[in-house]
């Protein structure tokens, strides 16, 4: 199958991420439609736990079809380059293959020892030992592959969200290091998450990530429009969020910024 080939002159023009408080704060509230949408398509399955525990593989492996297809996905996607992007940030970052993709000149705006902080085994656990219990249903419907690849989807979502705490951190020690740089200096927790803080932005994330939900949720026929959430997916969503996203996207931050002088 012959590449696609572009005539548009501005197909190669390089688009530069740009970070301000604005910006991370804006690609946060667009991640929150991946998030949702990969939440809604998770829920379509039953649990399929065979996918999670039983026994799977070949010659070359043998483990869990979760760990399997996460770890075989991840090293053709880190070939094709994913993770030659600081945003993200692999569930099995050992023994990754390097990119065979084209190089690309991605912005270091992110410094210190934290820019390589990666909470996955954490997010792994909360994931199926707390979300997935949250809003799926117990069962086999036989997808168990398909149901994997959604668990995949839904981490990568959600991991992709957490770890950019790492730039918002970036972000707002760049506007304030004056009041940032005495909180590292003192290894201040506390003060830092003080600091980082925001109640105001934060109910704000929640109260859209609800709304959105009960939109995103709805079933919309020609012959009429079903309001209502279909899925159920709004009151997950906004605890998903509360419960685990935000602390989680704090924690980074706060991770990020006691390795920022380092
Ligand atoms: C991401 C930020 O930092 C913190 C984390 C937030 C979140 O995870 O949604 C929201 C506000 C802050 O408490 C921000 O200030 O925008």
């Amino acid at each position: 199958m012959d590449p696609i080939k572009f005539r548009c002159k501005e197909c190669h023009k390089r688009v530069e991420a740009q970070y301000t408080l604005d910006s991370v704060r804006a690609s946060l509230a667009r991640q929150e439609d991946t998030i949702i949408f990969a939440l809604i398509e998770r829920a379509k399955f039953p649990l399929n736990n065979f996918g999670h525990n039983r026994l799977f593989g070949s010659d070359e492996y043998i483990g869990s079809m979760i760990n399997g297809l996460v770890l075989k996905t991840e090293a053709v996607q880190s070939k094709a380059g994913r993770y030659i992007n600081p945003e993200e940030n692999p569930f099995f970052p050992e023994n990754l293959p390097p990119s065979a993709a084209p190089d690309y000149p991605f912005s270091e705006f992110l410094q210190g020892a934290g820019a390589s902080i990666n909470i996955n085994k954490e997010i792994w656990e909360v994931y199926f030992h707390e979300l997935i219990p949250m809003f799926i249903k117990c069962g086999d419907d036989g997808n168990h592959a398909q149901s994997v690849l959604a668990d995949l989807t839904l981490l990568q979502a959600i991991s992709r969200r957490i770890h950019y705490g790492k730039f918002v951190a970036e972000v707002k020690f760049r506007e304030s290091p004056k009041i940032y740089e005495p909180l590292i200096r003192a290894k201040d927790s506390e003060g830092l998450m003080d600091e980082l803080s925001s109640e105001s932005v934060e109910e704000r994330v929640v109260k859209r990530v609800e709304r959105k939900a009960t939109v995103f949720g709805q079933e919309v026929s020609l012959e009429y429009d079903v309001s209502g959430d279909t899925y159920m997916i709004n009151s997950v969503a906004s605890k998903l969020y509360k419960k685990y996203l935000i602390p989680l996207t704090k924690k980074v931050q706060v991770e990020y910024l006691l390795k920022r002088l380092d």
